[in-house]
């Protein structure tokens, strides 16, 4: 299969990348962080999360973010919507699109929803209608697709059914999320290939984190599978709180690097994007996950 020509990033680090530090994070610092982000060409930002905040303290002042951005003509602003309460306070947000997140595995389902897979669908129904009722679209998760902290490897048909349910409901487009980053390429592509049988390939994106160090072969594996939709986070923001030692998304200037290598349009300012990454850094006080950040701050 030949490698797409262009390529849409979805900006998670507003929301992922930020959503398991312990420290406070202003609602100032979040708006500058979307703002930085779409002034560099992204098109598609995930702001926040409107989930309970006993489960995600970091995500409670979402509403505030979303009325505090500089909303850009032609750029989504997204946010994750677990049940009706939280679609109904996205709506109120104005939000643009939200995204439901099922698990391929039970055990990581019921430690991040508190609910069974089958469940968790259940519940989307409802949601799916609504946000068709408001004219939202509605983009799907699923975790765990390569590895469970909890219950080890995962079956890439397990993968595939709890996407095509997902898909079936109505998601416009369901991210395949390696949330403890131990995926391959090799297995990669097997998943693509065997999820691919029940969702078109042009509706799925790529989530990987880059816990093991394989997220930049894992999209690459996954460009070669046709896939051009890729998750990813400015500065490789993020953890995860459930898998010791895991590390942020594949960090967005990674992603840029590759895809401006292999001639794939992005829209994307790699300058201004380092800047936008350096900056929440420094606000963090983090070091940036982005080797290529690295390498250009060092050089400037
Ligand atoms: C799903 C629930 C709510 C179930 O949580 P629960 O405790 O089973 O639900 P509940 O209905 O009993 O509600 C508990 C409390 O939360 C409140 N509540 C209920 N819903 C909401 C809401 N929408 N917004 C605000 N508050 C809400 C509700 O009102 C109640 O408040 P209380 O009466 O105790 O004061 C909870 O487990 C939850 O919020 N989980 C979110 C977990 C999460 O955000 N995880 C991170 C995102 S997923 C991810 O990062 C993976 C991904 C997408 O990036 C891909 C990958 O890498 O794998």
């Amino acid at each position: 299969m030949s490698l797409p020509h262009s390529v849409r990033l979805v900006e998670v680090g507003p929301r992922d990348g930020l959503q398991n530090e312990k420290q406070p994070i202003s609602v100032a610092d979040k708006v500058r962080l979307t703002d930085d982000l779409t002034a560099a060409g992204l098109s598609y930002v995930e702001v926040g999360s409107f989930v309970s905040p006993k489960w995600v303290p970091q995500m409670a002042g979402s509403a505030e973010v979303f009325a505090g951005i500089q909303r850009k003509p032609g750029v989504t602003y997204a946010a994750l919507a677990p049940n009706m309460r939280g679609l109904e306070a996205a709506l109120e947000a104005r939000v643009e699109e939200v995204a439901v997140f099922a698990a391929a595995s039970e055990a990581f389902s019921q430690k991040n929803i508190n609910c069974s897979i089958a469940e968790s669908l259940e519940r989307f129904v409802p949601l799916m209608e609504a946000a068709k009722a408001a004219n939202v679209r509605v983009r799907g998760y699923v975790s765990c697709v390569l590895g469970c902290p909890y219950d080890g490897e995962v079956d890439a048909a397990q993968v595939a059914s709890v996407a095509r349910e997902l898909y079936a409901m109505g998601c416009y487009e369901v991210s395949l999320g390696d949330t403890i980053g131990t995926g391959t390429a090799g297995q990669t592509r097997h998943l693509i290939n065997v999820v691919g049988r029940e969702v078109p390939r042009h509706l799925l994106a790529g989530h990987f984190h880059d816990t093991y160090g394989q997220a930049l072969a894992n999209v690459y594996a996954s460009l070669l599978e046709g896939i051009a939709v890729f998750d990813s986070s400015v500065a490789g923001l993020g953890g995860c709180p459930y898998a010791k030692g895991a590390t942020g998304n594949v960090a967005t200037e990674d992603v840029l690097y590759l895809l401006q290598g292999l001639g794939i349009e992005t829209g994307v300012d790699m300058d201004k994007l380092i800047d936008a990454g350096a900056r929440i850094c420094e606000v963090l006080g983090k070091a940036n996950g982005s080797r290529v950040a690295r390498a250009r701050l060092a050089n400037r």
